[in-house]
């Protein structure tokens, strides 16, 4: 299945995934798999446990060549937030969430005036960035290191499961966090998670990988903006496709959490 059909209609491409192979240890993981992402465009990954997620967005951020195919990047910045928070344990969270900036070379006073106004925005207190990360909950730790994506002013963020280790009632407040800046800064994002009701509430577009070794096998437009949808209309969406047997691999064995 090609999947270069941007929701938004209009927009410049982002990024283009064409026909890309992967395997480990001569074990092919997926085949001949196409995507695109249009600018400002959220679009989910999911599917079963294994089946290759991270994988496909490794080769889109460029941390692992693959094996067969071609990936365009139509963007100058990029970031990654992770299952783990990944910050730097000797510097502060201010400075970790500073910290691509100063690789970027920005003077002192405005990246933390940035590092400052991303903590804000993220929820973060004031007092809070004066610490170090083993002094900071698991929560205020991920907040972190999404102020640390947002802080660059990426077009393009991955997120490779990144809310899957926090409790429910938090993973609602980081997705809400990640709703609004989309909204607002019009980042393209490619967004891999295993949960379907979490795709639901915060892409433009889903796209479910096989976990056979078939590539894309579905893909969904949703209606509306990310955030507009209620709990109910989450709930009934992930109930209908519960039915449909292109989701199926998603709800065998269980690991749905709706
Ligand atoms: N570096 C590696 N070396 C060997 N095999 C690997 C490597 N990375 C991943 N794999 C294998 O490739 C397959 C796809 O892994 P991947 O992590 O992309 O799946 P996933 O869909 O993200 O899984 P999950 O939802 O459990 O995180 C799995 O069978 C995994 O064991």
């Amino acid at each position: 299945m090609a999947s270069c059909r941007p929701a938004l209609g209009g927009e410049a491409v982002r990024l283009t995934l064409d026909r890309i192979g992967h395997a480990f240890l001569g074990r092919a993981v997926f085949e001949d798999l196409s995507l695109c992402l249009a600018e400002g465009e959220v679009v989910a990954l999911v599917g079963p446990s294994g089946c290759g997620k991270t994988t496909v967005l490794q080769i889109a951020s460029g941390l692992i060549d693959p094996l067969r195919g071609r990936v365009q990047r139509h963007y100058r910045r990029q970031a990654i937030v992770f299952q783990e928070p990944r910050l730097l344990p000797w510097m502060t969270a201010r400075d970790n969430i500073a910290y691509g900036l100063a690789v970027a070379g920005v003077p002192l006073g405005r990246r933390r005036e940035s590092a400052e106004r991303r903590a804000a925005e993220v929820g973060l207190h004031r007092r809070d960035l004066d610490k170090y990360p083993a002094e900071l909950s698991g929560g205020m730790r991920q907040r972190a290191a999404v102020a640390r994506a947002l802080a660059i002013d990426p077009e393009m963020i991955y997120f490779d499961e990144p809310f899957t280790a926090v409790d429910v009632g938090l993973r609602r407040v980081l997705q809400d966090l990640v709703i609004g800046a989309s909204a607002r800064e019009k980042f393209s994002a490619l967004f891999v998670t295993h949960d379907l009701s979490e795709a639901v509430r915060l892409a433009h577009r889903i796209v479910v990988l096989s976990g056979r070794q078939e590539g894309l096998v579905a893909e969904r437009v949703l209606d509306g903006a990310p955030g507009s949808r209620d709990d109910g209309a989450v709930f009934e969406t992930v109930q209908d496709w519960a039915k449909d047997p292109a989701f199926a691999d998603l709800f065998d064995g269980g690991r749905e959490a709706a």
